[in-house]
């Protein structure tokens, strides 16, 4: 399926940054003779919020930690702001690093260190600031998630889950990175909580002229915040487009995805049927997940 429609919201790229911020071409990744992927492409443009979606355990973490060199891929290059990752030296790829912050799932706050702690830990690693700096832009990208300061001095413990996720979103935003990527951000958060989070992302994105790498489940936050989503299925991408070009995607999992019980519910009831051509279940998730090709 082509790329037909260009989202609304994305700004222009600034000058000097490419198109696309994130490239993946014929890329594969196994764990010991299972392949999780096999020969898989994928572009991020700059300034977009993409939705990553599949079937559960089709690899959309993997994928991501793929991406930030945290997992290992037999074949293939991965380019980050017009940059092949392989042909970088170590002070290249640091430099490279600070470009970017991860929200993981569940925030991943370190136990042992306040907020502030925790928001401070990319300063620390990547630049050397006094402590007064690093306090009042701790504060400032409180402000930005929308938590209150008085949450500074508080231990993640102390947190409700959907803190947990700003004050993580927050150590993400610390030394303001370009691109973002999120990890199921809205899981685990209730309805509004996670229109709520939609929200802040958007806004970040349209504020700071972010570009967002979004995994999620959550069919609201396709609808209401991604630009383009790109689905996983069969051991590759197999699209990327708005959901509106989506929902036409001859695939059964994309179908029963889009157009199930779920995803119904945001379809004009005069298209419900449109092109529906689907069987019940999904083949993402009929397909054992463990089979080597
Ligand atoms: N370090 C690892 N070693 C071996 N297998 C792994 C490893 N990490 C992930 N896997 C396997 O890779 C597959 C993809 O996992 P991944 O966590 O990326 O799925 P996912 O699409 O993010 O799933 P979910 O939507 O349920 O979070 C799974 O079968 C998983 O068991």
């Amino acid at each position: 399926m082509n790329d037909v429609s260009e989202p609304a919201r994305r700004p222009p790229p600034k000058s000097g940054t490419p198109e696309n911020i994130i490239e993946v071409h014929d890329v594969t990744v196994s764990f010991g003779n299972f392949n999780v992927f096999k020969h898989l492409d994928l572009e991020v443009r700059t300034g977009e919020i993409l939705g990553f979606v599949g079937g559960s355990g089709t690899g959309k973490s993997v994928l991501m930690r793929t991406i930030l060199d945290l997992v290992s891929k037999q074949e293939g290059t991965i380019r980050l702001f017009g940059q092949d990752v392989d042909e970088l030296d170590p002070v290249a790829r640091q430099r490279l690093n600070r470009r970017y912050g991860v929200l993981f799932q569940m925030g991943a706050l370190f136990s042992s260190l306040t907020v502030r702690e925790n928001i401070q830990v990319p300063m620390r690693e990547n630049y050397s600031v006094n402590r007064k700096l690093m306090d009042e832009l701790a504060l400032l990208k409180l402000d930005m998630v929308g938590l209150p300061r008085s949450a500074a001095d508080k231990m993640p413990s102390e947190l409700s889950g959907g803190m947990i996720k700003r004050a993580g979103l927050a150590r993400a935003l610390s030394i303001d990175p370009e691109l973002l990527f999120v990890d199921e951000p809205t899981s685990g958060l209730d309805p509004i909580g996670a229109a709520s989070f939609d929200d802040l992302i958007a806004r970040l994105r349209d504020t700071l002229g972010l570009t967002v790498y979004m995994v999620t489940h959550d069919l609201d936050s396709l609808h209401t915040v991604c630009d383009r989503v790109a689905v996983l299925a069969d051991k590759k991408v197999i699209a990327t487009d708005t959901v509106s070009n989506l929902l036409d995607f001859d695939h059964p999992w994309v179908q029963e995805y889009f157009r199930g019980e779920r995803g119904r519910r945001f379809i004009p009831s005069g298209e419900q049927n449109a092109t529906q051509s689907t069987p019940s279940a999904p083949s993402g998730a009929s397909a054992p997940p463990n089979e080597l090709d």
